[in-house]
């Protein structure tokens, strides 16, 4: 006999369980489904396990950028196996934590992979569910890739996970999780290199601060190889010949790991849409701005499996997955908001945006004033000892609101929220310039930044 309920959630990662929480506790019968291990990409293998053992590439540079200064670097090293036990201490508990909360809210927590079989059913190793409604809050998967020996690669998971880490790693492709595990290997002693087949890496970032932080990734070890593409990878010895293509020249890369970090896809693939009419695609279920599926009034999408205007980023799936929530109790059609929602790149230091990009802003017809300073002489960073940061701020000539602001530099990744809540404030420059920080702190540059 099928169970029936309100609603089933598939996907307890962090779009899945804000909404089975909200359903929950307004009443509702709800379940919620996942193949692993509750908490899902973020919690688990993802943005918290990667910032901790950040941390150790963090206290790594910031002695180094010391040397000389009062401090002697020399014999600090990284204990990976400690490091990652410190990792394990945050993350095991997690999936017991995560599904006691949802108990809690009376949501049913259910283990295994879901398969819908009709528009309103689905079935979990081969038990059958109903429901009203579904919310899919399925997540991504690392981008198929197709070049001869893509099945040796390892990916940000297995990373993560790594007992050991060897000296010669190479990341494939140019993006958030092959320049964070680069900056943390190579202050873990390792030489890694990056290989994208683009110009620019990190596109999604202010051009002119890229190539800064590049310029301060190449100081660190760890090597850029643009427009280059991954003809194969073989096994060699102990480990892997990679052979790449830049222009017209062939060259191979001895190495003793290689990571994906060439994009992911919506993790779709499993869950036999077509049983449900749900239309999707590699971005993710096909959705109205409301996050409700185009084809099957039945489904709601969030987080990285919805085809949204978000980037595949948590604060976005946490925001999705509580309106998907509000709108199917409620039926209404509220629209996220997207605006002044930050991201940053946790290399060290980081790289962080919020709002447009300069191009971006020009094309879109407004009058730009674009503010850029270096800040590596300022005295936040000379008391640290780092010479590379900078901000650019873009402005509204027209009202003064702000457009943009990107920014590369210590604790940056902290400072540009103070600009992403202006942004959804719409407060103007002058606005944000009248904020009094602590000083000294970081935030007390904000207002010479503007
Ligand atoms: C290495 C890495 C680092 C990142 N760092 C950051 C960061 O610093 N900051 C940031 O904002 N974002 C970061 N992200 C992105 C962020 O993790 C995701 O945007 C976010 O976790 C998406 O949440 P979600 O709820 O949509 O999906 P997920 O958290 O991925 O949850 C989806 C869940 O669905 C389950 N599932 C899938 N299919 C099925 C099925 N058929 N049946 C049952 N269960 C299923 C999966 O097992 C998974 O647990 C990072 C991503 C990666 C890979
Ligand atoms: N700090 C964070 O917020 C954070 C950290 C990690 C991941 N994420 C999320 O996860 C998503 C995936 O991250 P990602 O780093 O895997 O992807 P990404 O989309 O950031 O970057 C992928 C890069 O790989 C390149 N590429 C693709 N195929 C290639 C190939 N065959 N050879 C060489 N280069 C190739 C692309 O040109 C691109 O530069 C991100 O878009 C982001 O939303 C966020």
């Amino acid at each position: 006999m099928s169970e029936t309920y309100d609603l089933i959630v598939i996907g307890a990662g962090m779009a899945g369980v804000a909404a089975a929480n909200k359903c929950g506790a307004a009443g509702w019968r709800v379940a919620i489904v996942d193949a692993l291990p509750y908490g899902g990409t973020c919690a688990l293998r993802g943005c918290d396990p990667k910032k901790i053992l950040r941390r150790g590439a963090e206290i790594v540079d910031a002695a180094r950028l010391m040397d000389g200064k009062g401090i002697d670097p020399s014999g600090l090293k990284i204990n990976w196996s400690d490091l990652m036990a410190h990792k394990r201490g945050f993350t095991d508990p997690v999936p017991d934590k995560m599904e006691k909360g949802l108990t809690g809210n009376g949501v049913e927590t259910l283990h295994g992979a879901a398969r819908f079989t009709g528009a309103n059913a689905l079935e979990v190793d081969g038990q059958s569910y109903q429901s009203k409604r579904f919310l899919i809050a399925a997540g991504a998967i690392p981008r198929p890739v197709t070049f001869a020996g893509a099945d040796l690669m390892i990916d940000s998971t297995d990373f993560l996970n790594l007992e050991a880490l060897p000296k010669r790693i190479l990341f494939v492709g140019g993006g958030f999780v092959s320049f964070e595990f680069a900056h943390i290997a190579a202050r873990a002693g390792a030489e890694p290199v990056i290989v994208d087949r683009g110009a620019r890496p990190l596109n999604a970032f202010d051009p002119d601060l890229v190539e800064m932080l590049i310029a301060r990734s190449a100081a660190v070890g760890v090597d850029l190889q643009r427009e280059t593409e991954i003809v194969s990878i073989t096994t060699s010895g102990a480990g892997f010949a990679v052979e790449v293509k830049t222009g017209d020249n062939t060259t191979t890369i001895e190495t003793d790991l290689v990571v994906h970090g060439a994009g992911r896809i919506a993790a779709l693939a499993d869950l036999n849409l077509e049983a449900a009419d749900v239309a999707y695609g590699d971005k993710g279920i096909v959705v109205a701005p409301h996050l409700q599926s185009t084809t099957n009034a039945a489904v709601f999408a969030a987080g990285d499996s919805a085809d949204t205007k978000g980037m595949p980023l948590t604060p976005v799936a946490v925001i999705e997955g509580k309106v998907a929530a509000s709108n199917m109790l409620k039926d209404q059609k509220i629209l996220p908001d997207y605006s002044g929602i930050p991201t940053a790149v946790f290399t060290v230091p980081e790289l962080a945006r919020v709002g447009m990009l300069e191009a971006e802003a020009k094309e879109a017809g407004y009058d730009v004033d674009v503010r850029f300073t270096d800040t590596g002489g300022w005295y936040s960073n000379y008391r640290i000892g780092e010479k590379s940061a900078a901000a650019k701020v873009l402005v509204d000539r027209s009202d003064g609101k702000l457009l943009g602001a990107h920014l590369f530099g210590p604790e940056y990744g902290e400072l540009i929220n103070f600009f992403g809540l202006a942004m959804k404030l719409g407060l103007t420059a002058k606005q944000l310039k009248s904020m009094t920080a602590v000083y000294p702190s970081v935030g007390s540059d904000l207002g010479s930044l503007l």
